[in-house]
């Protein structure tokens, strides 16, 4: 061996050691922890590396090389069992390129041509089923590949894991566990935030030690591959399987070959995307496009054969099977430096934490902004000013810190609450995860929740927008809802920009603002708790006035708004408290004395052959003239039945495309979604005797 060699293979040896301490480091914090020290993509850039480098330089490799093993999970909460079957991680390309190249290598050799199918690669939990006779016995984590923790009694509690198959077969299943997207919001929240993904949330449910808690969090399955002594012939067959045996299988799904028995399958699975190569390109763009829309997360597709009889010959490495690919998706994320940390007071008083960073373009939009949600999340995550984060941008979520990547070098410590508001000057209390200014009079929450009062979807006051309200709250003119009636809007004349004209549009707007239903008055009030689906739910259980509800509280009457199907206890808690402050009570009886609706109206009831948009799922995009704004066509589709949401997805019926309409629109063609414009949604509702609105009945956006 010459010096040069030499001298490179030294390198080698030193790159190949810190590579593999690194990415054992990795694994620890991401599997164990459930606390990723780098992110997904930093994580297999170095892993790539590692494999280059074993490969250049085989002796360099170690036994125990990450690269040789599946990163283990294996926990001492729950006792571990031995897998009856393979259970491993699976090799990665990164392009369709690099699919096909794959695809083409592996069945170079069939003489017959291969077929190969493609699913979603879920990100959840992995987890294997084994059932014996037909019933659940035993539910474990893929540990290390070869041993897995017993996780039984929680799995048990997830509704979608069949505890009794339809035929009496010893089976093991392997399937991703996970939370849908929009339940992880929500229960995130709940909890301050505390996970950074449905992933992780996921995960650390399942390893809870009490299985009442794993039952309270609405984890499903999707099971996607299963090992029996004989049977199916290909993965399709054992999908088939699957589902006849009563298990939970995703229906997007696509198969891919060039052999001529292609019409076969299409036949057989007409609701499954079928194909030559040639198509499977743009199958993985369109799943790409649609990712965001799905009610789960995916984090790429997997390809695999469907042949079994060559997946037995091809068999397995120690980390992966030889038969399978996975194509991961580019990570929506993106890293940035963080210049600073502000605090914000919400209209509840609540104090957010906001990252301001270094622009940085993330999944689609220029990021300078990302909320840190409160001093829980700032302390597990350990960030500091100065130091570089990864920011991640999943679908409509909002941006959100991930980690951190890199410490700043000043050593700046970690971020700290500051004592005292930066409104009001008052001492700030924290309860539970969140931190609030108490002082009701503060500057900062009087701004909000005039804000929230004023806004579009709650009692939107035509002619009266922030500007003018953030100059009388300045002026000291008004600090509660009620005041913006009571004022005497002639004392703006002097000021720059006020005229006779635009005081009356300010009257106008206050005078038909009086007429908005109590359900919007209450919700415009923003208690904590009391959004527009929670009044809802209290009115149709009964509660249909102020008075009605105020003695709910008065007399204590828990039980009676816990009995309410959709309202529980921190609601109901949260709820008693608000309306039990003397503060909140005042400010909703001044809205009383200014005229406001403190009862709900009985509703006409609707003829049943007026519910045209029954069993409906409407989305709207762009503008109208005479839905204005367009939520007014909304509020129209669900009051005759239909229900409504807010993007397109395979789930959508109907979209209503006004002038200008974009992504959405585009987006509903491509999945075959009935797009209406405003005219045939005009007569739509004329033909069902429905009255319309006139043009631009509220008079905004005219000039
Ligand atoms: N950030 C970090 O520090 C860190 C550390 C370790 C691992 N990781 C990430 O995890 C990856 C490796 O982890 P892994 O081995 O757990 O997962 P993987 O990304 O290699 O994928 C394999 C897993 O995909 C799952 N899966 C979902 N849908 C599937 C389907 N339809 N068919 C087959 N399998 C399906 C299975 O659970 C399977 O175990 C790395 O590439 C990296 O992105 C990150
Ligand atoms: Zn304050």
């Amino acid at each position: 061996m010459n010096d040069e060699v030499q001298k490179q293979k030294e390198k080698a040896t030193e790159e190949v050691r810190r590579l593999a301490d690194l990415l054992f480091r990795y694994n620890r914090a991401y599997y164990i922890e459930g606390k990723p020290e780098v992110s997904d993509t930093e994580y297999d850039r170095l892993f790539l590396r590692l494999q280059e480098l074993e490969e250049q330089w085989p002796e360099l490799k170690r036994e125990d090389s990450p690269t040789l093993r599946v990163g283990s999970d294996l926990s001492s909460d729950f006792p571990e069992v031995e897998h009856r079957v393979p259970v491993l991680s699976l090799d990665k390309a990164y392009s369709v390129e690099e699919l096909l190249g794959w695809m083409g290598r592996t069945s170079g050799r069939e003489a017959s041509g291969l077929s190969f199918v493609v699913e979603e690669k879920i990100d959840g939990v992995s987890i294997v089923l084994y059932y014996r006779g037909g019933i659940l016995e035993r539910a474990v984590t893929r540990g290390n590949g070869y041993v897995g923790n017993d996780v039984t009694d929680n799995v048990r509690t997830i509704g979608s894991v069949p505890l009794r198959l339809t035929e009496a077969v010893d089976i093991a299943v392997r399937g991703e566990i996970y939370l849908p997207k929009a339940s992880f919001e929500s229960l995130n929240r709940k909890m301050g935030n505390l996970y950074v993904n449905p992933r992780n949330l996921a995960a650390g449910t399942l390893r809870r030690v009490k299985s009442r808690e794993v039952a309270e969090v609405p984890l499903t399955i999707f099971v996607y591959e299963g090992f029996f002594s004989d049977g199916p012939k290909s993965h399709l067959e054992i999908l088939e399987y699957l589902q006849s045996l009563g298990f939970r299988t995703n229906r997007r799904v696509g198969i891919f070959t060039n052999r001529t028995d292609l019409a076969d399958f299409s036949r057989r699975h007409p609701d499954w995307q079928s194909g030559t190569w040639d198509e499977l390109e743009g199958y993985v763009r369109t799943s790409t496009e649609e990712r965001g829309s799905l009610d789960y997360e995916i984090d790429g597709l997997v390809v695999k054969i469907n042949e079994l009889d060559v997946r037995d010959r091809l068999g397995y490495t120690g980390h992966h099977p030889r038969w399978a690919i996975a194509y991961k998706f580019e990570s929506p994320t993106g890293t940035s430096i963080i210049k600073s940390i502000d605090i914000q007071v919400g209209r509840t008083g609540r104090i957010t934490p906001v990252a301001r960073v270094e622009p940085v373009f993330v999944g689609g939009s220029t990021i300078s902004n990302v909320t840190l949600h409160n001093q829980d999340y700032v302390d597990m995550l350990e960030i500091a000013v100065g130091d570089q984060v990864s920011i991640s941008r999943r679908g409509d979520v909002i941006p959100a810190v991930e980690e951190v990547v890199a410490k700043n070098e000043s050593g700046n410590p970690v971020w700290n609450m500051p004592l005292l508001c930066p409104s009001c000057g008052s001492s700030l209390q924290k309860k539970g995860a969140h931190t609030f200014c108490l002082n009701l009079s503060c500057p900062d929450q009087v701004r909000g929740r005039l804000f929230f009062f004023i806004a579009a979807g709650q009692m939107d006051i035509d002619g009266l927008g922030p500007e003018t309200v953030d100059l009388m709250i300045r002026e000291g003119f008004v600090s509660e809802p009620a005041d913006l009636y009571r004022f005497d809007y002639e004392r703006l004349l002097p000021y720059p920009g006020f005229g006779e004209k635009k005081i009356e549009a300010i009257r106008r707007g206050l005078e038909k603002s009086l007429t908005r239903p109590f359900h919007t008055v209450l919700a415009s009030v923003g208690i904590p708790e009391m959004g527009k689906k929670v009044i809802e739910l209290l009115i149709s259980a009964g509660f249909r006035s102020m008075k009605a509800i105020y003695a709910l509280v008065d007399q204590k009457n828990r039980d009676a708004l816990i009995a309410v199907k959709g309202i529980g206890e921190k609601t109901v808690d949260t709820i008693f408290e608000e309306l039990g402050r003397e503060a909140v009570r005042k400010r909703i009886n001044e809205l009383a004395e200014v005229g406001l609706a403190m009862e709900e109206e009985e509703k006409l009831s609707i003829a049943s052959e007026q519910l045209i948009f029954a069993g409906q799922s409407w989305c709207v995009t762009g503008s109208f003239q005479h839905f204005n704004p367009r939520g007014k066509a909304m509020e129209l589709v669900s009051r005759f039945g239909g229900s409504v949401v807010s993007s397109v997805s395979g789930k959508t019926s109907h979209l209503l495309a006004g002038e200008g309409g974009g992504s959405k629109l585009t987006k509903a063609r491509s999945l075959g979604v009935e797009v209406l414009s405003e005219e045939e949604f005009l007569d739509l509702l004329a033909s069902a005797g429905i009255e319309i609105p006139s043009a631009d009945a509220s008079g905004k956006g005219a000039s």
